[in-house]
């Protein structure tokens, strides 16, 4: 059942192609898009969605510097480093990924990147901006679900949506920009009672537990549509879901792979964030 599939590696090249003109009406007016990816130590899977997103920034004719810094640095070094991208003029956006070592406070360095420059949408005034509606950076894997659904033509107005999980980065802010769009939300967590009884109630599902292929079909509507979140690498090298895929396509109407699914539209929502950004200093 090839059919139901969403192709979400597709669809980001739908949004990247369309990133690409921006960018090049931006470069003719003499601005270059600048995006600056810090990686705090050398954890190899970090290192592959780094390389992913300077990749992709090459390809779209764009700028990007990684700055990579040793595991052991200090919280004050990090910030210093955070203040002099804020003042870089060539840098229009800042991605430091995530989870940082102990012995930083993540919610700090969060807060010293300046919010023009917050493609990653995690600063506290972008969250704020979104929740109340407010044009913004949206945090790039949300914004790329939301994308994934309008490009399947996935109707939400008065649909029940059942998102599990609440980090701040992907489950808390995927129930605000559905709620935007009209649907009816409800969150689920570890501390969810009965979690089958609010899932099997979806109409659209997004997994976000990480939670290795935790939700089969047993959780799952007829018809229902399935965004999977989830990110796992295997000890043979394979990746998948939260979703146990072969179990869960036989029930739902639409649904996500993993591999080719949400992780190529967070990489091109970090694309258009940046042209944003960059698109925002004309206005000054
Ligand atoms: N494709 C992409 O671009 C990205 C993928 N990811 C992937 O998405 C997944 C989620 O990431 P993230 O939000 O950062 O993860 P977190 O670990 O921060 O959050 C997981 C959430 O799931 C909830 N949860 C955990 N176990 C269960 C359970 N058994 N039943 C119900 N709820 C549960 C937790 O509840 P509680 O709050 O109570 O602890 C928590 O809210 C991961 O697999 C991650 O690798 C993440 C970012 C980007
Ligand atoms: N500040 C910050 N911002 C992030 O957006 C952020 C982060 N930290 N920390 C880690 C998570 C994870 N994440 C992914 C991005 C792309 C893929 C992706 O492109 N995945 C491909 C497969 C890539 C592969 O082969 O490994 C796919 O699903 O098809 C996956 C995961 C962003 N994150």
């Amino acid at each position: 059942m090839a059919d139901n599939l969403i192709n979400g590696k597709e669809i980001a090249g739908k949004v990247t192609e369309k990133v690409k003109e921006r960018v090049d009406n931006l470069k003719a007016k003499g601005i270059t898009p600048g995006l600056a990816v810090v990686l705090v130590g050398s954890d190899p899977a970090s290192q592959t969605y780094v390389n992913s997103k300077t990749r992709t920034c090459e390809r779209l004719g764009m700028y990007s510097v990684m700055i990579e810094l040793e595991e052991t640095i200090s919280e004050e070094e990090l910030l210093n480093s955070v203040e002099k991208l804020n003042q870089d003029e060539k840098i229009h956006g800042i991605l430091i990924q995530l989870p940082l070592p102990k012995q930083i406070n993540e919610d700090r360095v969060i807060a010293a990147i300046s919010p023009l420059k917050d493609v990653d949408g995690f600063h506290p005034v972008s969250v704020g901006k979104m929740m109340i509606g407010q044009p913004t950076f949206l945090s790039c894997t949300p914004f790329g679900v939301m994308k994934l659904l309008e490009y399947s033509d996935v109707e939400i107005e008065g649909k029940h949506a059942v998102v599990i999980g609440r980090s701040n980065i992907v489950g808390k802010p995927m129930g605000q920009l559905l709620l935007q769009k009209n649907a009816t939300v409800t969150y689920c967590h570890s501390k969810t009672k009965n979690l089958h009884n609010h899932t099997k109630q979806a109409d659209i599902l997004i997994v976000a537990t990480g939670q290795p292929k935790m939700i089969d079909s047993s959780y799952l509507k007829e018809g229902v549509v399935v965004i999977d979140v989830g990110i796992h690498r295997n000890e043979d090298n394979k990746l998948c879901g939260d979703v146990d895929f072969a179990s869960a396509k036989e029930v739902a109407s639409k649904i996500t792979p993993v591999p080719g699914g949400v992780g190529p539209m967070t990489i091109a929502m970090l694309m258009e964030n940046t042209c944003l950004a960059a698109e925002n200093t004309l206005d000054k």
